[in-house]
């Protein structure tokens, strides 16, 4: 559900006439099919609804003798004198404009259809490509579901709008243009009368549009909830099956779905009384314009009015009050769907101006021949206020930096394990080598440099990252191995899985490295997955490894394995390992322990082991000696345990 229904939207932009910004950014190069339209669209406004004046015509003078028969433009002597070859050529007459009015419609459509849907081809692909160039803590701050609606929802909303909405507003007015210029023409005085309840109609259907819209932003809100709700008890189906929650479960999908049926009923009972209404109204235009005009025959005109009115002409003017309906009811669902609109085009332009704590400095430097030293000095950093109550993980508690004055070297080639109780910072440390956030005070460096003065492509280009969890796209292996390396070959992929220790697991699939996986393809395991994401960070080949829990869901023959492939990776390159299970940092060359987002140790396994402090206290835990921990560690988690209750 979008912000927007619980008050604030955070995606909206602060823009005057939205919509109008946006035709105007991306229509200008497809300006020229637009305007195609347009001419054609206005050369053929009068003509093209003229058959009513014919109609008229051919009463007046075939059917009775009020008028001679003459043809503007044509000299007498061409002009019929029969009845029957008058009424052959009005007959005619009315014919071609019908048909030369599809060959128009079908232009003029084209012309628009191809302004259409190359504008809302750009505005799709642009709001893509603006978010996927968001910086991360955006997509931290539960917005996936809000950002799938912007991709979604309101890039629908505008392609609607673009293709059928202006197209119907210029329907709109051309044709109340044309009715009003044609009756006006035949008889302005009358003109008057026959559009008297004209401007009832526009309000009557724009006050109803009003309640109708409040009913249907209800519809959405209903139909959002649902969505909601169904979508989170499937992602927790494996929670409702073990707890046999299947009833309950069941309830609330109910529950909302009847919700949805609500609020539809309501707009049907709304919505009954709309077509009676416009019946009515319309009925009401017709019956005056034939009362008056049908006096205005016999008696001629009345009270101020001086013109005459011809029986021919009151029959034209029945036709097109009575073709008045459409484009007056028209108008209130043009003025609602531009309101949708531009509540889409506001959050469309919203999220281009969402705020990005990490940006390219103009003068960035590209990284070349990386050696891999790293660098944090007094690092201290705290997340945006906003996301820190939501985060996965986060106790809501803690105000203050989550990283506090860390300062720690590695060298080109070194192996240091990064460990420490849960939520210590730990993996909030490597996500600042690779800039998903930046630092509030200090700095990371990378051979010598202020990451935040490199290229984001040199760095992430020289900084592999495996997160805590190995995502793989839909695809085949190699597709996903050669993912960011496009023009690596097969042979290229098969070495890069070898040294992920991926080879032989894949040779066993049934088409090897071209076998699909994820969606409708082969289902690999979390150790599997874990060391294709390996094998695609060895085909970047960086010159820096960073790898946040690669163990942590595994059992511990898969951490055995990929262990033994994490050791030939980081042989000859500066590697970074975040780690629960302690196994798997004990031979790195140092490590580092965080406690409560500050180093408070660091050392080989040994050293550490030996200074009796908080990383020989978690290897205890870890071997199950969980009898003699030190009273201030069982306090502390005990105290953490509460927090989390709380
Ligand atoms: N995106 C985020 N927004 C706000 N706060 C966050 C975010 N990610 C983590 N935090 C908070 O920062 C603190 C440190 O988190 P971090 O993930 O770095 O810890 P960790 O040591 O890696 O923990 P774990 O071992 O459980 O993975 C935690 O209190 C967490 O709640």
């Amino acid at each position: 559900m979008s912000a927007t229904e619980d008050g604030g939207d955070p995606y909206r932009a602060d823009a005057d006439w939205p919509v109008l910004a946006l035709l105007r950014e991306y229509g200008r190069p497809h300006l020229p099919y637009a305007l195609a339209g347009l001419v054609v669209r206005l050369l053929w406004m009068l003509p093209g609804h003229a058959n009513p004046l014919i109609v008229g015509y051919l009463f007046d003078t075939v059917f009775s003798d009020t008028t001679p028969f003459t043809l503007p433009l044509v000299s007498s002597g061409l002009v019929p004198e029969t009845q029957l070859g008058q009424l052959s050529l009005l007959v005619g007459l009315i014919l071609t404009i019908s048909v030369v009015g599809q060959a128009v419609e079908w232009t003029r459509s084209l012309l628009w259809g191809v302004f259409a849907y190359r504008l809302q081809h750009d505005v799709r692909v642009d709001a893509y490509d603006t978010v996927q160039r968001l910086e991360m803590d955006f997509f931290d701050d539960h917005q996936t579901g809000e950002v799938m609606s912007i991709l979604n929802n309101d890039v629908d909303a505008m392609e609607g709008f673009f293709t059928d909405t202006i197209d119907d507003a210029l329907t709109v007015v051309t044709r109340l243009t044309a009715y009003a210029v044609l009756m006006a023409l035949l008889n302005w005085q009358f003109a008057i009368v026959a559009l008297a309840v004209t401007p009832v109609i526009v309000v009557a259907n724009y006050v109803f549009s009003r309640y109708i819209g409040e009913i249907y932003g209800r519809v959405r809100e209903t139909q959002g909830k649902l969505n909601a709700q169904l979508r989170a008890s499937i992602s927790g189906i494996s929670v409702v099956k073990a707890y046999t929650a299947e009833p309950h479960e069941r309830e609330r999908v109910e529950r909302s779905s009847q919700n949805v049926v609500d609020a539809f009923l309501d707009a049907i009972d709304l919505g009954s009384y709309h077509y009676p209404m416009m019946r009515f109204l319309t009925g009401v235009a017709v019956a005056l314009t034939f009362g008056v005009g049908a006096f205005w025959v016999v008696e001629g005109p009345p009270g101020p009015f001086t013109e005459p009115l011809t029986t021919g002409a009151l029959v034209t003017y029945l036709i097109y009050v009575q073709h008045l309906s459409w484009p007056l009811q028209e108008v209130a669902s043009v003025v609602e769907s531009y309101s949708s609109a531009d509540a889409s085009a506001q959050r469309l332009l919203g999220v281009r101006t969402a705020a990005q704590s990490v940006e390219e400095r103009d003068d960035a430097t590209g990284l070349t021949d990386v050696r891999g030293r790293v660098g944090y000095e007094d690092v201290t950093f705290s997340y945006p206020e906003s996301e820190r109550d939501d985060a996965p993980g986060g106790d809501g508690a803690a105000a203050g930096p989550v990283v506090e004055d860390v300062s720690f070297d590695v060298e080109p080639g070194e192996t240091v394990g990064i460990v420490g109780p849960t939520g210590a910072g730990k993996s909030t440390l490597l996500k600042l080598l690779v800039r998903f956030y930046d630092v509030d005070e200090g700095s990371v460096r990378v051979d010598g440099t202020d990451v935040r003065d490199l290229t984001l492509e040199s760095l992430r280009g020289a900084v592999g990252f495996i997160g805590q969890d190995p995502f793989l796209f839909s695809g085949t292996i190699r597709e996903n191995v050669a993912y960011g390396s496009p023009e690596a070959d097969a042979d290229a992929v098969r070495a890069a899985l070898e040294r992920a220790e991926a080879d032989a697991f894949v040779a066993d699939l049934p088409d090897g490295i071209d076998t699909t996986i994820g969606e409708r393809g082969v289902k690999l395991s979390g150790g599997q997955r874990q060391r294709i994401c390996l094998a695609r960070v060895m085909l970047h080949d960086p010159a820096i490894l960073v790898l946040d829990e690669a163990t942590s869901h595994v059992d511990n023959e898969t951490e055995a394995l990929i262990q033994r492939s994490i050791e030939s990776v980081v042989a000859d390159r500066t590697t970074l390992v975040v780690a629960h299970r302690l196994s798997t940092v004990k031979d790195a060359d140092r490590i580092v322990v965080l406690d409560d987002g500050e180093v408070v140790e660091q050392g080989s396994h040994e050293d550490l082991l030996g200074r009796d402090g908080l990383y020989a206290t978690l290897w205890q835990v870890q071997v199950g000696d969980v009898q003699s921990l030190p009273e201030a560690f069982v306090d502390r988690i005990e105290r953490r345990a509460d927090a989390l209750d709380d």
